[in-house]
This record gives structure tokens, sequence and C-alpha cells, in this order.
């Protein structure tokens, strides 16, 4: 169990982390969302005892970070792929490790088998493995105790899109082994995803958090219908006193599915999709921090204006 408490980190008159307080439960993927320079990477830093917090707590099984007796074994921790020395092999990285916490070597290659990193990438520096590959890596080594709480700061970062499956599975098995695992990420697609929890920060502050099914449902707005004759419907809608807006290949109705259901029903018009009209996580995050964002434009996740499907 991960508990922060009223976190606050200042530099100077700079409030980089602003009161934060949030549970992560075993068993369950805790996502931490938020755009450049909300706080995500300060907050979790704190918690691995690598910044000094201003005010308030951050514990992991009821002790901070720089209490717990051979860390490794409890909590795994990967803020910074790249902060590995360049100079060193990734066996050598993991085999350092493996000592330091008083693991067998055999721990090394089980987990970079474990990563899919081969015996000769494995004898490669650092410095010239590619980002996904030092991402693996960081994996590795954040697995390497096999610690029950993983604290990932952009885990999924440079890999590609086969890697981002298989990390996806890899933490969700390990969540359902009874881990607790809390993962920053501005790829907001594959928060929703993974993520069983969910925590929106903007500026250093908490603006929402919670159960992504219930953070999700608030999102939903209207319904999104197809027919096989949609200017019928839309007209047969409008009669019946719904507000009616064309939406893709479909129309999006200010009603419930059901509602609208009767009104195709009645009119015996056929329909090919009829579903609640979700915003989706990247609406909810974008009207949640819309006032804590650099840029007008959404910042993450959504195509550019004028962007080519
Ligand atoms: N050592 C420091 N001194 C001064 N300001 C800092 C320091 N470290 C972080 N900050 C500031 O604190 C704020 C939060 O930074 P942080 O790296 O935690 O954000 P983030 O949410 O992880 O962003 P990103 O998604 O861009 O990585 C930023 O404005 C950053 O410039």
């Amino acid at each position: 169990m991960i508990r922060v408490e009223g976190l606050t980190k200042r530099y100077g008159d700079f409030t980089a982390v602003d009161d934060v307080s949030f549970h992560c439960r075993p068993g369950r993927v805790t996502g931490f969302l938020g755009p450049n320079g909300a706080g995500k990477t300060t907050t979790m830093r704190v918690m691995a005892g690598l910044t000094p917090a201003t005010g308030g707590t951050a514990t992991i099984g009821g002790h901070a970070y720089r209490d717990i007796p051979n860390p490794g074994r409890h909590v795994g921790v990967l803020l910074d792929a790249s902060a590995q020395h360049a100079g060193r092999t990734g066996r050598e990285v993991l085999a350092l490790g493996a000592k330091l916490m008083g693991l067998p070597m055999s721990r090394v290659d089980e987990m970079l088998e474990m990563v899919s990193l081969s015996e000769v990438e494995a004898k490669r520096r650092i410095r010239n493995y590619s980002l996904g590959m030092r991402q693996r890596l960081g994996i590795a080594h954040a697995l390497l105790g096999d610690p029950a709480v993983l604290i990932l700061d952009e885990p999924a970062n440079g890999l590609d899109p086969a890697g981002i499956r298989w990390m996806r599975g890899l933490l969700k098995d390990y969540a359902d082994r009874g881990g607790t695992v809390l993962l920053s990420s501005h790829l907001l697609n594959e928060v929703e995803l993974i993520a069983d929890e969910m925590i929106l920060i903007g500026r250093g502050r908490i603006v929402a958090q919670g159960d992504k099914k219930s953070l999700l449902a608030g999102t939903a707005h209207g319904t999104f219908v197809t027919a096989t004759d949609s200017s019928s419907l839309a007209h047969a809608l409008e009669a019946a006193g719904h507000t009616v807006v064309p939406a893709g290949d479909g129309l999006r109705v200010e009603a419930e599915p059901v509602q609208v259901g009767q009104v195709a029903a009645e009119k015996q018009i056929v329909l090919v999709d009829l579903r609640p009209a979700g915003g989706g996580l990247e609406t909810l995050f974008l009207e949640l921090t819309a006032d804590t964002q650099r840029d007008g434009a959404p910042a993450v996740g959504a195509p550019a204006e004028g962007a080519q499907a």
C-alpha cells in the first residue's frame, strides 16, 4: 500500500507539488496522469526518497522509503531509464543490483529473459542502448528484488507498440498477483487500457482521482447512434424534442440510448450502432486540466488540428 498525505514540495517561491494526497492499493494498477510540469516526477522522487518533501508524508507499507531496509526487495522504482551508468553493460547493472540486494545471479538471467533482452544485448554498454532497451532494463531492475510495490515514471516511453502491449500484460499480471503499481504516463490511451484507478494532477494539485470506471462514467454525454437512414432518424429525434448533431458517420443525441432506441423502433428505422457517447479519458483529462495546460490546443493524445487521420 502506498500512502501519500498532504505532500507539498516547494522550490523557493514555486510550489511544484501542492498538498497532494492519494492511496494506491494492492492488486490495482494506479495511473498518474498530468500535463508537462504537473508534478508527477517530483511526487515520485519524494516517494522514492530522492527529493525531500517540504511538507506531508509518503509511505510504502507504512514506512518512508529511506527507512525501509534493503528497499529493492520491497519497492521497485523506475524514474529515469537513462540515468543508468552509460559505461556499464545491461548485465552488469542487474548483477550489481542483485549483489546489493543479496539475490542469486540466476535472478539476472530470469529478468533479462522476462524483459526480452538477448544475451548479446545484455553484454552491450548502455550508451549503445535504444530508449526502449533502456526502459526494458529499467523495468528488469525494478522487478529484480521481487518487490510488492512498483513506482514507474513513464515506463512506456520509448517502447514500440508490441513493447507497450507486453508491458501492459506484465503489469496486469503483477497486480493480479497482489502487487501495487503506480505508473505515470502522458499516453492517455495507454493508461485508459491498463489502469484500474486514476489520479489526475495539474499544476501540482490533484484535480480528480478514483476508480477508472466511475471517473469515465462522469464523462458520458448523451448517445451516439448510426442508422441505415440517419437523416430520417435525425428528423424523428428532433420531432421528439431531442437535440441532434451530426457526428462522424452518425448522430450525437442529447438523450439516453433507450430513448433514442424507442424513437427508432416507433419509426421502424434500422439502427447500426447505438451507445453512450462517452467523452473518454482524453476529454476528462483536458476538461479537468484545462486551466493548467500550457497551450489552448490539446497537449496530449490528440492529433494536432489539420493533421491527417
Ligand atoms: N529541482 C528543481 N528546481 C526547481 N524547479 C523544479 C525542480 N524540479 C522540478 N521543478 C519544477 O517542478 C514542476 C513539476 O515538475 P515535474 O518534473 O514533477 O513534472 P511532471 O509532471 O513530471 O512533468 P513531465 O510530464 O513534463 O515530466 C515543473 O515546473 C518543474 O520545472
